[in-house]
């Protein structure tokens, strides 16, 4: 089975009033993780590579372990390019036939970003990608150096809907990720706190009203960055700040029902597999079989996978529709 458009994908889950998970693969555990829990489900799904990633792994790696997947499996799969920071960048993800990308040009002022957008977009869709771009600037630790706070944009600014509209209009692209008090990371909030559920409702209505459509909207920083997580990640050994609290996946739901079509995914992934390694490592001091190891990690990855789909995203099921 070849991969599938993201465009495909969008529109079944419009449709279908079901949010996709967007996943970020780094390595060949995670990408199994993923793909195993979506094919039980039934979940359709969206891979996503950043920049990092593929320095990590090298594109012809990831490619690879890809195609194995899209070979192996039933469901339908589409795969990103997540925070894209170049032209460049851009292209070569669609020479190699990532079915979308995003181009990131938000820290920009809104001209900028504009030009930025449509520059990949007409290249996109020339070469049958579409394109994520992003509007306002998350909150908290996006591109940042520091240790846990962000470094341009700590205070981060959220997206205004009439500002949306016109640079959808203006720049063509596909889909729009979106800032509405949302964070990338373990540490988005201290205690408690939700997202701007009445902009995002905002955002989408202007979209509609402007004549756009039922128009596909996208949340970074969605993880809910587990306590149970983090609390066994620092009784095996780790240090984390245990007052850390992610989006509640009671907010992501809301967003689903919204229209937030496509959902990313990544910090609780690691915190899975983090804590799966440490207590191996805690439990089991004398073992150095890296699958003794690396396989509960993949174990639990795919759990939180399976539960993300099932009951937060609510694609589980609708692989075939
Ligand atoms: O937005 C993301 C990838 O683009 C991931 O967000 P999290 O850090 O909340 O997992
Ligand atoms: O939003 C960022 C994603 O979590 C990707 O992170 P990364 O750049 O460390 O691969
Ligand atoms: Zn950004
Ligand atoms: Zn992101």
């Amino acid at each position: 089975m070849p991969l599938t458009h993201t465009k495909d994908l969008f529109a079944k889950a419009l449709k279908g009033k079901y949010a996709l998970g967007a996943f970020n693969v780094n390595n060949m555990e995670l990408l199994q993780a993923i793909i195993e829990a979506c094919e039980e489900e039934k979940a359709p799904v969206m891979l996503q590579i950043s920049k990092g990633a593929r320095q990590y792994a090298n594109p012809v790696y990831l490619k690879k372990l890809i195609e194995a997947a899209v070979s192996l499996s039933n469901i339908p799969i589409a795969v990103h390019l997540d925070h894209g920071d170049s032209f460049e960048l851009c292209k070569e993800c669609i020479d190699e036939g990532f079915t979308s990308v995003m181009i990131d040009a938000s820290h920009d002022p809104f001209e900028k970003n504009v030009e930025t957008c449509r520059k990949v977009v007409e290249y996109a869709h020339k070469h049958n990608c579409v394109v994520e771009g992003e509007l306002g600037m998350l909150v908290g630790a996006q591109h940042d150096d520091g240790e846990e706070g962000g470094a341009y944009s700590k205070g981060g600014a959220y997206t205004h809907p009439e500002e949306a509209v016109q640079f959808v209009k203006q720049s063509g692209v596909d889909s729009l990720a979106v800032a509405i008090g949302n964070s990338h990371g373990a540490y988005k909030f201290k205690g408690e706190q939700h997202l701007d559920l009445e902009r995002l409702k905002a955002i989408k209505k202007a979209l509609m009203d402007a004549g756009l459509g039922d128009y596909p909207l996208v949340l970074h920083g969605a993880s809910s960055v587990p306590k149970d997580l983090v609390t066994e990640i620092n009784k095996y050994g780790g240090k984390m700040g245990e007052e850390t609290a992610g989006v509640p996946e009671a907010d992501i739901e809301i967003a689903r029902r919204v229209g937030c079509t496509k959902v990313n995914i990544d910090t609780d992934l690691r915190l899975a597999m983090t804590a799966a390694i440490r207590k191996a490592f805690f439990e089991n001091p004398k073992e150095f079989d890296p699958r003794k190891y690396m396989g509960p990690a993949r174990t639990k990855v795919k759990d939180l996978v399976r539960h993300k789909v099932r009951n937060v995203l609510c694609c589980a099921g609708h692989a075939f529709d």
